[in-house]
This record gives C-alpha cells, sequence and structure tokens, in this order.
C-alpha cells in the first residue's frame, strides 16, 4: 500500500500538481488521467523516488518502498541503443541477481519464456534500433515480466503502437494485475481507462479527483490534442 498525504510531486521546490492525498492499495489497478502537462509523468517518477516529492508526505506499508518496474514514456527512450532483444529483456533480471553477477539457466529460460509470450520468438537476437513501434513496445513488457516486481509503473504504454498490439498489452496488464502486482499506469483513453481500471486518479490543474473509475470519468474528456499527442 501506499499512501500519500497531501503530496506535492514537482520539480526544484515548484508544484506541478495540488497537493495529493489517497492510497493506492496492494494489488490495485489505478489509470492516471489529465491534460498534457498536469503532471502524470512526474507522479510516476515521485513514486518511484526519482525525485522527493516538494512537499508533504508519501509512506509505504511495508516501511520502504516495494519493488518497482518502470516503464517510461516512449519519447523518454533511447532507441538507437547498440542492444539486441535478447539484452534489454535481461536488464528486467538484474533486480534479482544485482548488475555484476552471471545469468543462470533459470533467468535464461524466465527470459526467453518472456519474449516468447510478448510474440517476439523469432527476434532474440535482432538489434533495438530495427524495432518496430510496436515490437519496441512488447520487448518493454517482456522486460517488465521478467522483473515481475510487485509495483508496475505504465507512463503511456500504449503511444506509437497499433490497435491490435494494445489490445494485446492491456490483456498483459491485465494479468499482470490478476497475478497480484500493483499497477499504476497514465493513460489518455477514457473509453480504455473504463473498460478496464477500477481505480482513478485525475490530476488537474486546480485540484485532482481520486476514486472508482465510475464516479471519476464523468469529470473529464480529453482533447482532440491531448489524444493527437498521446496517439
Ligand atoms: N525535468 C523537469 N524539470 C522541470 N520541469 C519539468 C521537468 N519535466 C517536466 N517538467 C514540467 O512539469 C510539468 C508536468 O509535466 P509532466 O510531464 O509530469 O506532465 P504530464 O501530465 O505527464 O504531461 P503529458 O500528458 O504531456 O505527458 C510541465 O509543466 C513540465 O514542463
Amino acid at each position: 500500500m501506499i499512501t500519500l498525504k497531501q503530496a506535492v510531486p514537482g520539480y526544484r521546490g515548484r508544484a506541478v500538481t495540488s497537493p495529493l492525498s489517497g492510497t493506492f492499495l496492494t494489488g490495485s489497478m489505478t489509470a492516471v488521467i489529465g491534460a498534457n502537462g498536469t503532471g502524470k509523468s512526474t507522479l510516476l517518477k515521485t513514486l518511484i523516488q526519482l525525485q522527493p516529492p516538494v512537499s508533504g508526505h508519501i509512506s509505504f506499508t511495508e516501511g520502504s518502498a516495494p519493488r518497482a518496474a518502470w516503464l517510461p514514456q516512449l519519447s523518454e527512450m533511447d532507441r538507437q541503443f547498440p542492444a539486441s532483444v535478447y539484452d534489454v529483456v535481461c536488464m528486467g533480471s538484474w533486480p534479482g541477481r544485482g548488475l555484476f553477477s552471471g545469468i543462470n539457466r533459470q533467468h535464461r529460460l524466465r527470459i526467453c519464456e518472456a519474449i516468447e509470450r510478448v510474440g517476439l520468438g523469432k527476434l532474440h537476437n535482432q538489434p533495438v534500433e530495427t524495432l518496430s513501434g510496436g515490437q519496441f513496445q512488447r520487448m518493454l513488457f517482456a522486460r517488465l515480466l521478467v522483473q515481475n516486481a510487485p509495483l508496475v509503473l505504465l507512463d503511456e504504454p500504449f503511444t506509437g503502437v497499433d490497435a491490435q498490439t494494445s489490445r494485446f498489452l492491456m490483456d498483459l496488464i491485465c494479468q499482470m494485475h490478476d497475478a497480484g502486482q500493483t499497477v499504476i499506469a497514465v493513460l489518455h483513453d477514457n473509453a480504455l481507462v473504463k473498460r478496464h481500471f477500477p481505480q482513478v486518479l485525475l490530476l488537474g490543474p486546480e485540484c485532482c479527483h481520486w476514486g472508482k473509475a465510475s464516479e471519476i470519468l464523468p469529470y473529464y474528456q480529453p482533447t482532440s490534442l491531448n489524444l493527437a499527442l498521446s496517439a
């Protein structure tokens, strides 16, 4: 469980949201929605402790932050990185084995299973720079599967991805949730949120709303600009 008490995400003392109070229950599935620039990505970075809140508190039931897997926005990823699909998915096993220890048979099996599961079975050795947008995102999901972290943070996971792959990746997210992982995802598609996410956190310039999707979604209609930017 992650509890926010008047927590304000921001940069170098400058708030980007109004104060947030509420709880992400263990095993819950929450969509973070709101217009561009309302602080959705900044909130995820704050939850994963890449930066402290400007004010207020974030506490964790276990005492310290749970192990987290983070899928950043596509625009923050280096797609020219000289590595293969296998290399990138392999990075998901670092938290379990340490950066400098070798990979054993079990790790290799887990990595290969994840690559198969996302439908990239024939592309193990494919250089990352040659992947399509959908293949790239599938590879990052394979890395999330290998990480198998209790907390999964997804920042616009369907950006640049075709409808079929989006549906496939959404299924994977639901499977993570069914397996007990806590999922927090930034999304711009209200219909998708309504279909799959029981909880919603709506960030706005003046105030924020947090609760059941059915209660929060009527407060927010994404503009065509938001949808275009997230497509
Ligand atoms: N590294 C940074 N340093 C300072 N300000 C930043 C930094 N990154 C983002 N910001 C600012 O913080 C505010 C919130 O940005 P953020 O990316 O969190 O919004 P967002 O809701 O995720 O937007 P979008 O939907 O467009 O991705 C914006 O005004 C942005 O300019």
